[in-house]
């Protein structure tokens, strides 16, 4: 994402672009959460200066306001500072700015627009993309026949010729189902993001006045076995395969209405291109102990306002030698 947005290559570990976005994320999450703060009950406390007791949530907004300006600020000074060197590889701020160039018509305020959107790929794009690949992987742990199906129909359209593309998806329709159940099965926003009725509504008898806040439901929605077929709990990517089943991209899995996620296509083309390619070139098993044992891996999920697969272990390893020759070839 942060190559995408900035053309900044990211350190393998510890980079402090990645770990600036996850702790904006996270006070995202801490904030998004309704009734976290006394303060969202009683909208007076904000006046309370930070060194009352049982003001701290103004200590962390501060430190999160700090947070928010440096995603905002950091990466772009980096990658304009790499543009005015020449050193910038094709990204969005280099496309964006370079066009603020060449039209006079362009405002001066166009760079701040910017600036703002590089800003929400990145924010936006980082854990929501990574969260679905990981609840992917630990599918293929419970479900190894799923990963078997999807490598022999990865094997009979591509072998180890290339990695995937997005122009492979129609050819590749068992594996997009899988980035589909991705997105389904454990969803990332189970209650959906919070929104307010813009108007005074009636929905099945209920009257909704506006100002109120509403929640799609989205973990029913992607749960309900007339729209999705039976055993909703299950990893199966063959449910979409049902004539007329529904499609979770459509159903609450990017949300909903005028808000719903504007970076959707871009993530499931990358989410295809992530999931395609790991099958292809890599076998992703349950690890084993000491003495040959498989060690035993649940399905097991954060709770709270973003809910995502905590920490399991496997293996990941090469599916063969052509497929260990491919990797070598597509990172050099
Ligand atoms: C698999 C990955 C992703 C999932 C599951 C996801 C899911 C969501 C959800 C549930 C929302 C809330 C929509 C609502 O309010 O009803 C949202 C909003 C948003 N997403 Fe994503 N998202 C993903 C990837 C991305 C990417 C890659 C980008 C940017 C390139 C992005 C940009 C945004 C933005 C800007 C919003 C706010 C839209 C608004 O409030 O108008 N998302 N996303």
């Amino acid at each position: 994402m942060i190559e995408i947005a900035y053309g900044i290559e990211i350190q393998p570990e510890k980079d402090p672009y990645v770990e600036t976005a996850q702790e904006v994320v996270h006070s995202i999450i801490e904030a998004g959460t309704p009734g976290k703060f006394l303060v969202d009950i009683w909208p007076w406390m904000k006046y309370i200066p930070a060194w009352v007791p049982g003001a701290g949530f103004q200590r962390k907004v501060a430190r999160w306001r700090q947070c928010r300006n440096d995603l905002l600020e950091l990466p772009f000074e980096a990658s304009k500072k790499r543009m005015d060197d020449g050193n910038l590889d094709l990204c969005f701020v280099s496309s964006r700015l370079s066009e603020i160039e060449s039209d006079t018509k362009m405002r001066p305020y166009d760079e701040g627009i910017i600036k703002n959107a590089a800003a929400t790929i990145f924010a936006a794009g980082v854990d929501t993309t990574t969260h679905t690949i990981r609840a992917f992987i630990l599918a293929m742990i419970l479900y190894p026949e799923v990963q078997k199906k999807a490598q022999r129909e990865i094997d009979s359209v591509l072998g180890f010729q290339r990695l995937p593309e997005v122009g492979d998806i129609d050819a590749l329709p068992y594996v997009f189902a899988i980035c589909k159940e991705a997105l389904r099965w454990h969803p990332l926003v189970p209650s959906g993001v919070p929104h307010v009725a813009s108007e005074d509504d009636v929905i099945q008898g209920y009257f909704i006045p506006k100002g109120t806040i509403v929640f799609g439901n989205t973990w029913m929605l992607l749960h309900n076995e007339a729209d999705f077929g039976p055993n909703t709990d299950r990893f199966d990517p063959e449910r979409y395969f049902i004539p007329g089943v529904r499609d979770p991209r459509s159903t609450g899995a990017f949300g909903f209405g005028r808000r719903i996620c504007s970076g959707r296509h871009m993530a499931m083309n990358s989410v295809f291109l992530a999931i395609a390619s790991i099958l292809q070139v890599f076998e992703i098993s349950k690890e084993r102990d000491g003495s040959g044992k498989e060690i035993p891996v649940e399905a097991k999920f954060c709770s709270g306002f973003v809910s995502f697969a905590t920490e399991f272990k496997c293996t990941i390893r090469p599916r063969s030698s052509a497929a260990e020759e491919l990797i070598i070839r597509s990172v050099s």
